[in-house]
């Protein structure tokens, strides 16, 4: 760290978005201090995003041999569990964030390390074992601390071992037996990466499985993950969970059946972290912010909220793209060049957060989604239709044999444009960006059907959906 304690830019948490608003505004021109109470990078780089898809990826290597006459016979034998997580250990950089430091010093960013918390308007203290740092902005303070997960009040869990997402995706062995609490994104990828690594899983969930998809994607997938061995139950209330002498976890279902299994984990969604950082003597409200477009916090005009901490999306692309949004407009109001209020779409509005979001839940079948569900659509008082079918095309019969996926596109009928696709198969991830760049480009669907998928590819679903639909 440099002596200064005076910057122009103070962004508080040095996850993915927050490396990222720092870039952007050292690159206008304006100096950043970036604050990290734990390691620069942040959750996605050591305890999600990363080493949850290290522990998947081998296991749909190996399903995608085993799916194909010819290389399934070549296939001799299950996952090996050691070379799995080391190369899991590999992709979360063995928890060792030196080298995302080094990236920090040479763009120009001066890092702090410590816990941050807001003492004033534009100032902040870092407290770092005792030493507490006093730091001022002369333009603006981001927060960009993420989020926490959220526990739910089952009783006994305040008293048993049990893992959170840290602990899954960075667990140093595979545990025989595996209880998941929660069938959301999370509880899926991390049931199926156990799984295919050996342990018996359970997955419990209080209502349904992926249950903010569309039914027939998460249906796919629901039916991989039994392929796979998972126990799963719907609609299921916990009760109360107990520890065993051995260190086991019982978990009591409501109607009286047990689950018990070696470890417990509980991945049941999460929340902004928002609280210790003193928001209430702002008069905000630490549960949630209010922000506009350019990522501005309601009523504080000199403090930003970008990422998980925002709370609108929490995915890793959807908050660097904040970052980026909320970094040029920093960077554009400190040059005078940009008033209070931003043109959605324009450089300074985080737009796409509301109609163009993509996100792939990174199971085997995947699931990869834009924009809005036929649900999310209507709830929006849009005029929309929906058109969907299997995916069989050339290019899925030749990627597996008994290639099975399943494809949706919502069309907005006054503007005759796409608001929303689906596509639910093995390796439908990779088609999802086609489906973003329709729905944030607004292409109208008559021009659309100029854009010819090549053959033999699994995007020839393209053409048979806008030919369903009657082009
Ligand atoms: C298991 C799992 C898998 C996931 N997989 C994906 C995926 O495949 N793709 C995807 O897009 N998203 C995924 N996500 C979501 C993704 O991890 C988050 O959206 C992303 O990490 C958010 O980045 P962030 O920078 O906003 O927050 P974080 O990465 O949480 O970074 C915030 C940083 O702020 C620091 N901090 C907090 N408070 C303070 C303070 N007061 N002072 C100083 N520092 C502070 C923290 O230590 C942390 O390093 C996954 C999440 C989980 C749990
Ligand atoms: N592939 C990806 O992009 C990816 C992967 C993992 C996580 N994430 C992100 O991380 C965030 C957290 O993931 P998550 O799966 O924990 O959250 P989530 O919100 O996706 O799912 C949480 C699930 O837990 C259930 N639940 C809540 N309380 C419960 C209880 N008492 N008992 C049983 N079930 C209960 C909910 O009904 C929901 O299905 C998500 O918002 C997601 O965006 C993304």
């Amino acid at each position: 760290m440099n002596d200064s304690t005076d910057f122009d830019v103070i962004v508080i948490g040095a996850g993915a978005v927050g490396e990222n608003v720092a870039d952007r505004v050292v690159r206008a021109g304006l100096s950043a201090a970036l604050i990290e109470a734990e390691l620069v990078g942040g959750e996605c780089s050591y305890w999600a995003c990363m080493p949850s898809k290290a522990l998947l990826r081998p296991g749909t290597a190996l399903k995608a041999a085993l799916g194909v006459a010819g290389s399934r016979e070549a296939v001799t034998g299950p996952l090996d569990v050691e070379q799995v997580l080391d190369r899991r250990d590999k992709f979360a950089s063995h928890w060792d964030d030196s080298s995302q430091a080094e990236w920090v010093k040479d763009s120009g960013i001066t890092l702090v390390r410590g816990t941050a918390r807001l003492t004033g308007e534009r100032s902040v203290a870092v407290r770092h074992d005792d030493d507490v740092t006093p730091l001022t902005a002369r333009v603006a303070v981001v927060l960009a601390t993420g989020s926490t997960p959220t526990i739910p009040p089952i009783e006994g869990l305040d008293t048993v071992e049990y893992w959170g997402t840290r602990e899954a995706t960075s667990a140093p062995q595979v545990p025989t037996s595996l209880v998941v609490l929660g069938g959301g994104v999370a509880g899926t990828e991390l049931a199926q990466a156990f799984a295919r690594l050996g342990s018996a899983v359970t997955i419990i969930a209080r209502s349904g499985l992926l249950s903010t998809y569309p039914a027939p994607a998460s249906r796919l997938v629901r039916q991989g993950l039994e392929g796979d061995g998972i126990d799963i139950r719907t609609d299921t209330a916990t009760e109360s969970v107990k520890q065993q002498d051995n260190g086991s976890v019982t978990v009591h279902l409501e109607g009286g059946e047990t689950v018990t299994a070696e470890k417990l984990l509980v991945s049941t969604g999460r929340q902004p972290a928002l609280t210790k950082l003193g928001l209430e003597d702002f008069g905000l409200d630490p549960k949630k912010l209010v922000i506009d477009p350019s990522g501005r916090v309601q009523g504080v005009d000199w403090l930003y909220a970008v990422g998980d901490a925002a709370g609108k999306v929490l995915l890793t692309h959807q908050g660097k793209y904040e970052a980026r949004i909320t970094g040029s407009a920093i960077a554009a109001r400190a040059a005078g060049s940009l008033g209070d209020t931003v043109e959605d779409w324009s450089d300074y509005a985080a737009s796409a957060d509301q109609y163009a979001v993509p996100q792939v839940v990174f199971t085997d079948p995947e699931i990869a989604m834009a924009g809005r569900t036929l649900k999310q659509a209507q709830d929006a008082g849009l005029n929309v239709s929906e058109t969907s079918l299997e995916i069989a095309v050339a290019g899925s019969a030749l990627h597996s044999d008994g290639y099975q996926g399943w494809a949706q596109m919502v069309v907005d009928e006054d503007r005759k444009v796409l608001v929303g696709m689906t596509f639910a198969g093995p390796d439908v991830a990779e088609l999802l960006h086609a489906a973003t760049i329709a729905i944030a480009g607004e292409v109208p669907l008559n021009r659309l059907w100029h854009a010819v998928p090549a053959y033999p590819t699994i995007s020839e679903v393209w053409l048979r959906l806008l030919e369903k639909y009657g082009l």
